[in-house]
């Protein structure tokens, strides 16, 4: 029943059979297809082999399992299916069963080995470990030069390498070791083979969702899958929403591969059925010249919504809580509550700044991470700031008693096989007796007494006191201070890919503002790309209301480009 309202190219690619290269503009129903299309095959009578999913981010696969639940279509990973992320796959079914050579310990994931700090020698400058090349231990100068090492980097680089060999020895392997030995498992050709016919034997179809953001080697191992397992792949992707070029995303070479499928297997999905016509006319305007296209015709219920983009242009000091004010204002006005609004940056302290929370750096002080992370815990709205906030506190715990001896927060949870369930009761508990309440008369002092009394326990027999370990430091008031206005909550433009809300706030800043226009306008390079296509991913999730914030000295600017679609466009000076 579910298949009536779909447009003829969504039908088209829900009954298609077969590998296929699916291409999207935003709020084209990429992910209702994906849905519909586990509907449709799930609900065949012959219906035996495995269907899995795969998306990039934990965010984007519990997005799409929060959507497959919803319909009771795939509630967990139920034997034959699969749900979860590329490495996940990678991992369970290309590397975990077959151990390492050299190593004779079961493999383990530990993803924050890269945060280790090589010293090579008593009072030698502590590096992180990956300022230093996976394959050859050189160190990396650019990371170097960014905590201002200058030495001769010999000793450090035997000691990183070192280290690494040991790791690996252990069987405890970040994600990108996992990548490597996947790729090197799949170069054996007797290997390949095999693991082909049981992949195939186990999955009917894999569905790649969200590929614009997969590497050149996720390529590879998505070519393995369908062109030596013969498994039927979908990949589904919008190379205009590119945003992981850290991770050495691959914008053209996506368009290369689109070239690798018949035409028969290249599926467009065109029209936007979240937003307004006046924000796709806007959002159209975000695409580099070269790319821009079409403008996508809206096509949702929402589409003759007839509401101005508005800019709001401001000086002073920069990013302030000023712009969340008028952005919730504005929204009020249009009867858009603040809870179905989010304020975006490319980075979180932009975004935390727009809406007043505390944005400061932190540094090693354990008094102030706690109390920066009792802060996200009772006034973040983000269930993830509130998950990181208690692991943080738990790692705080372990700084106090001494465990963590060298090594990474993951490595001593899985040397010492510490369940969650043993830890978790406790630090929340301790949270939630540590909450600040400037309106009830709590103060600083009073605050870090209760933090010493409730960690205290931590200490280990004969060793320095709490107030060694939780000093009251005066920025203590600048964090417990910062309580973010109530119902407005601020995402980096990585959080709120693939989601959409009714009123959404872009903040700019005059770090890339003027560069972003100018590719915009002109594409003389591609240094400014990525920032671009941030910038419309971003955009792109507005169904009524989308406002810019941008530093005055590009405000008339950034108007004059964005109005240049015809879209009604409002500036108000803040
Ligand atoms: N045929 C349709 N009729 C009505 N609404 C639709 C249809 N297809 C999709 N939608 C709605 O459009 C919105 C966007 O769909 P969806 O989230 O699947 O888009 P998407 O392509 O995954 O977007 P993005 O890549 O920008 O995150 C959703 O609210 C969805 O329910």
């Amino acid at each position: 029943m579910a298949e009536l309202s779909l447009t003829d190219e969504q039908l088209a690619i829900v009954r298609h059979e077969g590998s296929a290269f699916i291409s999207a503009c935003p709020g084209a129903g990429k992910t209702r297809c994906i849905v519909e299309r586990a509907r449709a095959v799930l609900s065949k009578p012959s219906a035996c082999l495995g269907l899995s999913f795969l998306s990039f981010t934990n965010a984007a696969i519990s997005e799409l399992q929060e959507r497959l639940t919803e319909d009771r279509l795939l509630s967990s990973n139920v034997f034959p299916h699969f749900v979860g992320t590329f490495d996940s796959f990678i991992w369970h079914y290309m590397v975990e069963p077959f151990g390492l050579d050299g190593c004779d310990k079961s493999l383990k994931i530990i993803p924050d080995t890269g945060g280790l700090i090589v010293t090579p020698f008593p009072g030698a400058q502590g590096l992180r470990l990956d300022c230093f090349e996976r394959s050859n231990g050189k160190i990396i100068p650019e990371e170097a030069r960014k905590v201002g090492f200058n030495r001769d980097p010999a000793r450090h680089e035997a000691a990183a390498q070192s280290l690494r060999a040991q790791l690996l020895e252990n069987g405890q392997l970040d994600f990108d070791d996992v990548r490597r030995i996947a790729n090197s498992n799949l170069a054996d050709k007797a290997f390949s083979t095999r693991l082909g016919d049981i992949l195939s034997a186990r999955f009917g179809e894999i569905v790649v969702d969200e590929a614009q953001d997969c590497n050149p080697d996720d390529l590879s191992i998505i070519d393995w899958l369908k062109d030596v397992a013969k498994i039927p792949i979908k990949v589904v992707c919008d190379p205009h929403q590119s945003i992981y070029g850290f991770r050495g995303g691959v914008s053209d070479e996506l368009f290369k591969y689109a070239d690798t499928f018949t035409e028969d297997q290249r599926l467009p999905l065109t029209g936007n059925f979240r937003s307004s016509q006046n924000i796709c006319k806007v959002v159209h305007t975000l695409r580099a010249p070269r790319q821009r296209g079409v403008e996508d015709e809206a096509l949702g219920l929402l589409k003759d919504y007839d509401l101005d983009v508005h800019v709001l242009s401001y000086g002073g000091k920069g990013v302030s809580k000023k712009i969340g004010a008028a952005f919730t204002n504005i929204a009020n006005k249009n009867g858009i509550a603040a809870k179905d609004c989010r304020v975006t940056a490319k980075t979180r302290s932009s975004g935390l700044n727009a809406i007043g929370a505390y944005t400061g750096n932190i540094g090693q002080s354990l008094s102030l991470k706690l109390a920066n992370s009792v802060m996200k815990f009772h006034y973040s709205d983000n269930p993830k700031d509130q998950f990181y906030a208690v692991t943080d506190v738990h790692l705080i715990t372990m700084a106090i008693s001494e465990k963590l001896n060298g090594r990474s927060y993951h490595q001593v949870i899985s040397e010492e096989n510490i369940d969650i369930l043993s830890w978790r009761g406790q630090v929340v508990k301790i949270i939630r007796e540590l909450r600040f309440d400037a309106a009830a008369g709590d103060t600083r002092a009073e605050w870090i007494t209760r933090a010493r009394n409730s960690l205290g326990i931590f200490l280990p027999t004969g060793e320095s006191s709490i107030a060694q370990k939780l000093q009251n430091q005066a920025k203590l008031d600048d964090i417990l201070g910062a309580v973010p206005a109530p119902g407005i909550s601020a995402r980096t433009i990585h959080e709120v890919k693939g989601k959409q809300y009714q009123g959404v706030c872009v903040v700019l800043t005059t770090a890339t503002a003027k560069g972003i226009l100018t590719h915009l306008e002109e594409e003389l390079d591609n240094r400014m790309a990525e920032d671009a296509r941030e910038l419309y991913v971003a955009a792109s999730r507005a169904q009524k209301l989308l406002v810019f914030a941008c530093p005055k000295s590009q405000s008339k600017r950034l108007t004059k480009h964005i109005s240049s679609s015809g879209a009604t466009v409002q500036v108000t000076e803040i």
